[in-house]
């Protein structure tokens, strides 16, 4: 990867939406040469004519340095750093389309927090096999790092997480400013397991609000919600440390608590008595990982013979018509045991 300052290199950062453009502003902000790719071309106008990009992120201005394209071979000519911010379900057949504009050797990472349904493959897995690139050209990025606040500049961490220790420095160095501070890590497993988990906890955090449960409640889910995660994730390989990190209980608390959380309002509703076409509708076209993510979870932990009660109930309110107070009788009436077997 060239310039280990992170000085030299040149970024693409696919995908408008709420994070990408946070993520693609922080390059920004941290005096990087980047270029956003947005799908929609009325959202590329905006964001260079205006700096603004309102349906995501509100009151945000954008830094001057930050330009934006609706055409991929444009936002893809000369980078050495592809960031990939689209939907977890969307990225495969994204990413197909971008293929030929990769650069070789160059770094591609991960936004996303998802697992593939029909292939329960992690991002970097399906980035690896589509990009045709070893793992240690694929990096994530991953931890309590909710897009407004961080737009807003408040004060947050995360982990970029590489197999390739080195290559994790050099994009360390590269989006560290004033209000993010980035942290390594080479457990690339964990850190998408913990993102990919989490979304499915804060739906089961925000249907316990919506049934009008209190904090008693949200902190039980949370935590046994990272028991499951972590069993799941050791079972693939994951280092079990990763979980108390900030790619684990960091992004589980944020996630779990934030009204901000997409994850965590879907729920909301859902516990309230919403129907999920309604819920869907209220999001107004924006992810909410989880819905998708808590099938390919419990399928994939199914193949582990890994027990997750949590995501197994989502699920079933998600698609199978479980009413979220049953889901929540069920949790309680299951057979008693010891806490960690
Ligand atoms: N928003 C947040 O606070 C954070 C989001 N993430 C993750 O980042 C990923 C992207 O999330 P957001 O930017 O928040 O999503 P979003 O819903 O705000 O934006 C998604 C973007 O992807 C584009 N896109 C490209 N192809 C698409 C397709 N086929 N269908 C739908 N959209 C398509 C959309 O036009 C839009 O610009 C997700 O996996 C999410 O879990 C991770 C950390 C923070
Ligand atoms: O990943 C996130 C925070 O780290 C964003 O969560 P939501 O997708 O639930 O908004």
């Amino acid at each position: 990867m060239s310039g280990a300052d992170g000085e030299t290199q040149r970024f693409a950062v696919l995908g408008a939406g709420s994070w990408g453009t946070t993520f693609a502003k922080v390059l920004a902000d941290a005096g990087r040469d980047v270029v956003l790719w947005a799908r929609r071309p009325q959202v590329a106008t905006m964001i260079s004519e205006h700096r603004a990009n309102p349906d995501y992120l509100p009151g945000v201005r954008l830094p001057e340095n930050l330009s934006c394209t609706a055409d991929p071979e444009q936002a893809l000519k000369g980078a050495d750093v592809v960031v990939l911010a689209v939907p977890s379900q969307t990225l495969r057949d994204n990413l197909i389309g971008w293929r030929d504009l990769l650069p070789a050797g160059g770094t591609l990472v991960s936004l996303a927090k998802g697992v593939e349904l029909g292939t329960l493959k992690r991002m970097s897995e399906v980035i690896r096999e589509v990009a045709e690139v070893p793992e240690t050209q694929v990096a994530v990025v991953s931890g309590p790092n909710l897009a407004k606040e961080i737009a807003a500049e408040q004060p947050t961490a995360t982990v970029i997480a590489c197999t390739d220790h080195d290559r994790a420095v050099a994009l360390q160095t590269a989006c560290v400013t004033s209000y993010f501070r980035p942290y390594t890590n080479t457990d690339v497993i964990g850190c998408e397991l913990g993102g990919a988990c989490k979304n499915v906890i804060a739906l089961a955090c925000g249907m316990a609000a919506g049934l009008g449960y209190g904090h008693n409640t949200t902190a039980s889910l949370i935590t046994r919600g990272l028991a499951e995660t972590a069993r799941l994730g050791v079972a693939l390989g994951a280092d079990p440390l990763t979980f108390a990190g900030l790619a684990g209980l960091g992004d589980l608390v944020a996630t779990c608590s934030s009204p901000l959380s997409r994850n965590r309002t879907f729920g909301e509703r859902l516990g309230r008595g919403e129907t999920l076409a309604q819920a869907q509708d209220a999001a107004h076209g924006q992810v909410a990982e989880g819905v998708k993510s808590c099938s390919s979870l419990r399928e994939l932990a199914r193949r582990h013979g890994v027990d997750v009660p949590i995501t197994d109930g989502v699920h079933r309110v998600c698609h199978e018509g479980l009413r979220p107070e049953d889901m929540a009788a069920e949790l309680l009436g299951r057979a008693q045991k010891h806490e960690w077997s």
